[in-house]
């Protein structure tokens, strides 16, 4: 995928989902991974020509793993002149040598999304951008489904009434495959996870479950997010946002 197609299908989302205002301040969160990655080329190239004028910061919450080595990154946000921020935690070793979670997922994504958020308080953002792409809305749709018995996926535009922000995700639009084909085009400079649990997680099963689905049922994935839009979850409805 070409910047100019990635930078369409953001530039839908934000204005389906009436994502951003003028003068916001909006902290990407980038996590290392090619969508966070992406992400940043999305809102940065958007900044350039959309009507409503916003600032981008960047943060990373490092989670205290050694072999995470952000030096491609800090030159990337040089290149695309963001301003960027990394988070020490020790939210690795609370979770794997204090607590020994069995389940580390759940709670490193509450530590992980509070550090993150109060950042970007601290750094006077009224905003954070996250880099799911359609199919995580469509695994997380199938998770709530299959592990929890509800219906539910997180929406286009989240507000976090507690920290007094508002979670977007511009993204929602790009089908991971654009966004694999995007990184390798432009060679983003992917940090790999170094966590231990990467790789065996419930979205992972979740992401095999439907790759199989959707090799014996073809266009499958694409009904399911269909079926999303068309619901009443909250955030969902265009009208409401
Ligand atoms: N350590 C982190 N620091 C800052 N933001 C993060 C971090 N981890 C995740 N995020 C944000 O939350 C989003 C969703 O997180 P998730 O762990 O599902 O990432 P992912 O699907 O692997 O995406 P990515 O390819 O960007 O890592 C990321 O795209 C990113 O915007």
């Amino acid at each position: 995928m070409k910047l100019q197609q990635l930078l369409s299908y953001t530039r839908k989302a934000v204005d389906t989902y009436h994502m951003i205002d003028e003068g916001d301040k909006i902290a990407i969160g980038v996590s290392g991974g090619k969508d966070s990655l992406a992400l940043m080329y999305a809102l940065k190239g958007l900044q350039r020509f959309y009507p409503k004028k916003f600032e981008i910061e960047a943060i990373t919450v490092a989670l205290g793993f050694e072999a995470f080595d952000l030096s491609k990154v800090i030159d990337l946000c040089k290149e695309l002149d963001i301003h960027y921020t990394v988070v020490h935690t020790d939210i690795a070793e609370i979770i794997f040598e204090e607590r020994k979670e069995k389940n580390p997922c759940s709670l490193c994504s509450k530590m992980r999304k509070g550090a993150l958020n109060e950042k970007a308080v601290e750094l006077g953002c009224n905003k954070i951008a996250l880099g799911h792409h359609k199919e995580d809305i469509v695994e997380t749709m199938m998770m709530s489904l299959f592990f929890e018995g509800r219906f539910y996926t997180f929406s286009p535009v989240t507000y976090l009434d507690r920290m007094e922000l508002y979670a977007i995700r511009p993204l929602m639009f790009v089908s991971e495959k654009d966004v694999i084909g995007f990184k390798n085009k432009y060679h983003l400079p992917v940090v790999k996870s170094p966590c231990p649990a990467d790789g065996h997680t419930k979205r992972e099963y979740m992401k095999n479950l439907l790759a199989d689905l959707e090799r014996d049922n073809p266009g499958l994935s694409q009904r399911l997010y269909r079926a999303i839009e068309g619901s009443q979850i909250k955030g969902w409805t265009t009208d409401t946002c």
